[in-house]
């Protein structure tokens, strides 16, 4: 290449994801999306200091699976990274690793949803409690105390990234509490005749899919065994579980997905969960229509949205020039930008003025 060709270096998004992401969503495509907008694209060597291949104007990246693996190689490589944007605070990072560490744990996440205003507009995070121990009969009373009714979905803790992170059970009885598989969450099962909406967000855009889910499960059933079930085979766009099938004695109304709804939720959990590149499952509950949100995934497969990459290009525009905007809006105010401390108050403030924007 020219060298005159090259975008200035201040112009360079480094990026890392698996070779299976980055081939499903046919990157290549996004390099010459970025070269139309001035940006070069470059992918990390996550084995080498960022300061001999950088500097990077942007990080994005999807590191769940190495956030997860949690070994001495990988704490080593989230250590490099996390070092590289703390001597570089311009450096913008799509999206935050204490974000995304939030959500690779589903009982944090459930309760960031619990602490938002959503519940005033009918959008729900249904009942749930961590389950640590193989102990059934201490497992029984904490399911009790906390209201996780039968039937109840059981997750594993880590929520993406593993091999086993989508390894669930749909538990109907006391007998099947054994059957739980700690560390996970127990969650009570929201019926919702077998739709699942799928809200992919990128920045300021969303957009919604429609995808299987799980049938529809009744208290009464309490002598069923346990469900066990591979979440990747239920709702994938083209999953054709059995365990999707209503029962021919169930009709097949529509659920009222609510648009105002589905908005609100953007907006809010953007500004909550800190992330630009996230989807959130919904289901809506049959006879209430209410809205439960059951999972939140970071950086998800975005299948059906369109123009992906000129909404990511976008999205890191924005982002950019609103951290711009925000570093001068402090270091205005006599604020570190530099200290991570005051970072953290700062972002907070941020987003607390983002929320009323
Ligand atoms: N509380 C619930 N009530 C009813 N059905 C549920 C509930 N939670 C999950 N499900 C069903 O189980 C499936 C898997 O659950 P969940 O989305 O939490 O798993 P996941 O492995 O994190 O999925 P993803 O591939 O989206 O990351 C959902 O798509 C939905 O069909
Ligand atoms: O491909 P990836 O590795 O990003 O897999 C992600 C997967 O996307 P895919 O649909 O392309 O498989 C997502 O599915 P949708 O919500 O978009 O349906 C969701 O299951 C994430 O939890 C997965 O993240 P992981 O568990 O792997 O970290
Ligand atoms: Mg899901
Ligand atoms: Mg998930």
């Amino acid at each position: 290449m020219d060298e005159n060709d090259k975008a200035p270096s201040s112009m360079v998004i480094g990026y890392w994801m698996s070779d299976r992401k980055s081939q499903k969503l046919n990157w290549i495509e996004f390099g010459k999306v970025c070269r139309q907008h001035g940006y070069e694209l470059v992918k990390l060597d996550l084995e080498r200091p960022l300061e001999d291949q950088g500097p990077f104007a942007v990080i994005l990246h999807k590191l769940t699976e190495i956030i997860a693996r949690n070994d001495e190689k990988a704490i080593q490589i989230i250590d490099r990274i996390e070092q590289y944007i703390k001597n570089h605070p311009k450096v913008l990072i799509i999206d935050p690793l204490d974000s995304v560490r939030t959500l690779l744990d589903r009982y944090k996440t459930y309760n960031v949803v619990l602490n938002t205003t959503l519940n005033n507009i009918d959008v729900f995070t249904p009942t749930f409690v961590e389950i640590l121990s193989t102990n059934v009969k201490e497992n029984i009373k904490k399911l009790k105390n906390a209201g996780v009714t039968f039937p109840f979905i059981c997750k594993p803790f880590v929520a993406q990234g593993t091999t086993y992170c989508h390894q669930m059970s749909v538990i109907f009885n006391e007998r099947g509490v054994a059957d739980c598989k700690p560390p996970c969450v127990a969650q009570s099962f929201i019926n919702h005749n077998a739709i699942l909406y799928k809200l992919y967000v990128v920045g300021d855009h969303y957009q919604m899919v429609e995808r299987p889910s799980l049938k529809n499960f009744y208290a009464s059933n309490d002598d069923r065994d346990t469900i066990t079930f591979d979440s990747h085979s239920v709702s994938k766009s083209d999953s054709s579980s059995e365990l999707s099938v209503l029962d021919p004695s169930e009709s097949v109304k529509g659920s009222s997905i609510d648009p105002i709804k589905l908005h609100s939720i953007v907006k809010t959990l953007g500004s909550y969960l800190n992330m630009s590149l996230y989807g959130v499952d919904v289901v809506v509950e049959n006879d209430t229509n209410r809205h439960a949100i059951i999972d939140i995934n970071a950086y998800p497969g975005y299948d059906g949205f369109p123009d992906f990459f000129g909404k990511l290009i976008d999205c890191v525009i924005s982002r950019r020039a609103q951290s711009v905007c925000s570093k001068a809006y402090f270091e205005d105010s006599g604020f570190d930008t530099s200290d991570s401390s005051d970072e953290k108050k700062s972002r907070a403030k941020l987003n607390s003025i983002n929320q009323y924007n």
